[in-house]
């Protein structure tokens, strides 16, 4: 079935009466657009925790820096919305930047704390920022029972974890296991900006946060020694961060769960990716 399109706040909540006279639960899927199999998986997960589906396409400029991507950010609404429609979502929100930020209240912002300038924060400071501040108002505009996020932008999940606890939206905020190409490439808009090439170099990052994995048995220094080893022998990348954190992006520790995280620049596309392991139990290895 086609998805309807709202473009306003007011053509949402005309969408969505009926649902929310019958109490029905939205299940809700923001995006930035440019859709692609790892939005579809977030279309899955939110099937299992709603009677309706809701996605946003709306691309946030307040999360990018000066001289980001915003302006060649990929867009064509048609085509998202045909294929978020196939995929089982009710109603696509598409605002334009205006209703998002009415002229006059660009300065109210939500302040993400420490979380966010640590790992992406460090090289874009202000992003975070943005992504809170976007997220606190389409929660506003439609009003979710759940919100699905990717764990491919990691950092976001967990401080959109935290915006809802401490807004007390009343949003489950479900987190989705990244998709992958069957090559390990974590599916991203921003592949498409890739050669082939390029592409082929990018599968260094997955491969570095297995072979981290694959020691872990040796404790946390052991795991990042053998995954900046496999990213130290790759031409054409440009590390910005490998860091092995809890799950909360916390100081890792043994006999708990652990994220390695990476991002890095192949030729002018910036990528990130991450794994979430167990690291045993072992008193006697010093975190990172
Ligand atoms: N491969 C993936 N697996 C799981 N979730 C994903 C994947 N790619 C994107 N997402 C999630 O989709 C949501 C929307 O992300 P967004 O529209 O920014 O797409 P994106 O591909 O991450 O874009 P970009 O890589 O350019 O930042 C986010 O919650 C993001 O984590
Ligand atoms: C959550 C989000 C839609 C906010 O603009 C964006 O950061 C994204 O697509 O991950
Ligand atoms: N998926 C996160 C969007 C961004 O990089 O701005």
């Amino acid at each position: 079935m086609p998805a309807r399109v709202a473009y306003t706040p007011d053509e949402l909540d005309t969408a969505l009466a009926d649902a929310r006279a019958h109490g029905r639960r939205i299940a809700f899927v923001p995006t930035m657009g440019a859709i692609h199999d790892g939005h579809l998986g977030l279309v899955e997960t939110a099937r299992e925790h709603g009677d309706l589906i809701v996605a946003s396409v709306f691309v946030n400029p307040t999360q990018f820096g000066p001289g980001e991507d915003y302006e060649r950010y990929p867009r064509d609404l048609g085509r998202d919305v045909e294929l978020l429609g196939g995929a089982g979502v009710d109603i696509v929100f598409a605002p334009d930047v205006e209703t998002v930020y009415p002229p006059g209240t660009e300065d109210v912002t939500v302040d993400p704390g420490p979380l966010g300038q640590v790992l992406e924060g460090v090289s874009r400071p202000t992003h975070f920022r943005g992504v809170l501040t976007v997220v606190a108002k389409l929660f506003a505009f439609v009003r979710p029972g759940a919100a699905v996020f990717g764990e491919k932008d990691y950092q976001q999940l967990v401080l959109v974890r935290r915006l809802a606890r401490a807004l007390h939206t009343g949003v489950d905020v479900v987190g989705r296991p990244i998709v992958r190409d069957g090559d390990g490439l974590a599916k991203s808009s921003r592949n498409a900006f890739l050669s082939d090439a390029e592409r082929a170099t990018a599968l260094v990052l997955s491969r570095a946060l297995h072979t981290g994995a694959a020691a872990r048995s040796r404790g946390a220094e052991a795991v990042t020694a053998a995954a900046r080893g496999v990213l130290a022998g790759a031409d054409g990348v440009h590390l910005d961060y490998l860091a092995l954190t809890d799950a909360e992006l916390g100081e890792p520790a043994g006999g708990r769960a652990a994220r390695l995280l990476v991002a890095a620049r192949v030729g002018s596309t910036r990528l990130i990716d991450n794994l979430g392991f167990d690291l045993p139990d072992d008193p006697g290895t010093t975190p990172r």
